[in-house]
């Protein structure tokens, strides 16, 4: 589903790679946590794959999409087939929940009728129903994320793309979290997940990306954090 072959990403003015000679696969369907220190390289990575960034060298694959090679033109289409998260959220402040989710149909031209559907589906899905009136600032952090989550994969995406999306939250919404991603994840959807937090991927025992320095130093099929 995501291929990388020898990819590395020399920003202009940075010294060393953000990412060096980076070879890995993540099957359809896979659940992949991305560890590793702050500056190792995994914001990066997904850069990589929404083609926000190209790399110096190598290639990149995102299910039929060859990225590194697409043009301009593909792009939006290769992006409908990835949703992301991210720590901060990213919600439309001056929308209500309903809207935010509704959005992200309404600039890829889905009909109304469509939308007027997904949007109560996918937001009892993630554990909304009753707040589609709210907005943002009537949620707590764990709301907005599901907002977020509900945005993301609304649009039933082939990849979930999620950058520390539990930083900003407390542990006990943190899990409540990873458990609506994990059911995102058990419906068919490739999930990438980066994270600080051990135990997220101390329990979930699924792959473990490790990078260091842009490297990739560890690749385990059902690994832990770490030591340390
Ligand atoms: N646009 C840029 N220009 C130059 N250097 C960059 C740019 N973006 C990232 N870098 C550098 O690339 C390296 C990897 O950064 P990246 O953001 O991918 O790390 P990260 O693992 O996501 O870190 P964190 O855990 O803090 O989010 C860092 O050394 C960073 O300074």
């Amino acid at each position: 589903m995501i291929k990388l072959s020898d990819v590395t990403m020399q920003y202009p003015k940075s010294t060393r790679p953000a990412l060096a000679d980076l070879t890995l696969e993540i099957e359809r369907g896979e659940f992949a946590f991305l560890i590793g220190p702050s500056g190792s390289g995994k914001s990066t990575f997904f850069r990589l794959l929404l083609k926000e960034d190209t790399p110096t060298s190598g290639d990149v694959w995102v299910g039929d999409y060859h990225v590194n090679k697409l043009r301009g033109r593909q792009v939006p289409k290769l992006r409908q087939s990835i949703g992301a998260v991210f720590q901060d959220f990213r919600l439309l402040q001056k929308k209500n929940v309903a809207d935010n989710v509704a959005f992200a149909l309404e600039v890829i031209g889905k009909p109304a009728g469509v939308i007027r559907e997904a949007v109560p589906e996918v937001l009892d899905y993630v554990g909304l129903s009753g707040k589609a009136d709210r907005m943002p600032h009537e949620l707590s952090g764990g709301e907005m994320q599901r907002v977020a989550i509900a945005r993301a994969i609304v649009n039933r995406p082939a990849v979930l793309l999620a950058d520390e999306p539990t930083g900003n939250l407390d542990p006990e919404t943190s899990e409540e979290i990873v458990e609506v991603i994990d059911r995102v994840n058990r419906r068919g959807t490739t999930v990438v997940m980066a994270t600080h937090d051990r135990h997220i991927v101390d329990a979930m025992r699924r792959r473990v990306l490790e990078f260091d320095g842009g490297k990739l130093v560890r690749n385990d099929e059902t690994g832990v954090y770490g030591i340390g």
